[in-house]
């Protein structure tokens, strides 16, 4: 019998522990796109990160035995999944595991952003000579005040609760009209609707063709003036370029951003903005939400291969 082979293209956390029985582990080391092509070949499964495309080349590289695809993210904008679907490939995700730690840190971005946090992080470490002042930093207070959360599934869910705790009123976009929203969560009919009222907006919806560059500059331009828009889902289901703009023009107070249009680029704008804040994709780095991640992903892997 032919061995069957799981290529892993990254370090996973608490991998030892979990991987499934009767798969000999195979890891890419890293490399251009023609050394994992090269790697893939004569696998049975292939685990990815949201950094590395699943298209039909790299289906092909990887010849017919290739059963599953697993990826180490709840998105799949990475992966094309029809292309799978037609090569009888199945696709696992890590969904279910992470939303508490992504939640946790769009409420951490959002405090981060709104009371000036960083700004006054790196303030304090210049050495500049400082006392208590009444109009120091004066930022915007999240009791009492708007969020408008756009995607309300495993993860706005989790935000709107956190949310709706720290005294917010909170308002979303049912997906379908009807779907019954999280209690206490104020549901709108559409979107121009949702950003007039959203003193933050928070956006949790998937990449697809529908949300590529949905929140656009009109959109934007709803918000009311001084709004802070938040983004850990997808650089690209917002429009960097208007975001930019907007800022530069004083209708936004802030942004707060795990997720880039062109990932790793960031660019000089959003950089060197004052009320920015910015972190490099790392919504779901905890140690427990990534080794939960790992046991998922991997026993979905398991069970696919296993029909
Ligand atoms: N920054 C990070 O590290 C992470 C980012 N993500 C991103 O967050 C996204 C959401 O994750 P989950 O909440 O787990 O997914 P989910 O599938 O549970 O929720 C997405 C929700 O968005 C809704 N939706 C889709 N299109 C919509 C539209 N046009 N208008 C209104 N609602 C719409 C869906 O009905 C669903 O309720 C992922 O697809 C991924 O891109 C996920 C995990 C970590
Ligand atoms: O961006 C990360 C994901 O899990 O999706």
């Amino acid at each position: 019998m032919t061995e069957r082979r799981l290529l892993l293209t990254a370090r996973l956390p608490g991998l030892p522990d979990v991987l499934p029985a009767g798969l000999a582990l195979a890891r890419w080391s890293g490399g251009d796109r023609g050394s994992l092509l090269r790697a893939v070949a004569g696998s049975t499964a292939l685990l990815v990160t949201a950094n590395e495309p699943v298209d039909e080349d790299l289906i092909r590289a990887a010849g017919p035995g290739l059963r599953v695809v697993g990826t180490y993210s709840t998105g799949v904008d990475h992966i094309e999944v029809e292309a799978c679907r037609r090569a009888g490939i199945q696709v696992v995700t890590a969904a279910g595991a992470l939303a508490p730690a992504v939640a946790e840190h769009t409420l951490g971005l959002l405090l981060a952003c709104a009371r000036r946090i960083v700004e006054a992080d790196r303030f304090v470490r210049s050495g500049a000579d400082w006392r208590w002042e009444a109009d120091a930093f004066l930022g915007a207070q999240l009791h009492g005040r708007r969020l408008g959360v756009l995607g309300l599934g495993a993860i706005g869910t989790e935000v709107a609760r956190r949310a709706l705790a720290f005294g917010m009123e909170v308002h979303a976009l049912p997906h379908r009209p009807g779907t019954p929203l999280p209690p206490g969560v104020i549901p709108h009919r559409d979107l121009a609707g949702l950003m007039r009222v959203s003193d933050f907006l928070t956006l949790h919806v998937p990449l697809t063709p529908e949300t590529d560059r949905l929140i656009d500059k009109a959109l934007l331009t709803e918000l009311p003036s001084g709004a802070i828009v938040v983004n850990t889902s997808r650089g690209r289901v917002l429009d960097q370029s208007a975001l930019l703009e907007l800022l530069a023009a004083g209708h936004l107070a802030g942004a707060a951003l795990d997720v880039y249009e062109d990932e790793p680029h960031v660019p000089p704008e959003l950089r060197h903005h004052p009320r920015t804040v910015l972190t490099p994709h790392i919504g779901s780095a905890t140690t427990t939400a990534r080794r939960t991640m790992t046991a998922a992903v991997l026993r979905r892997i398991g069970a696919a291969l296993e029909g």
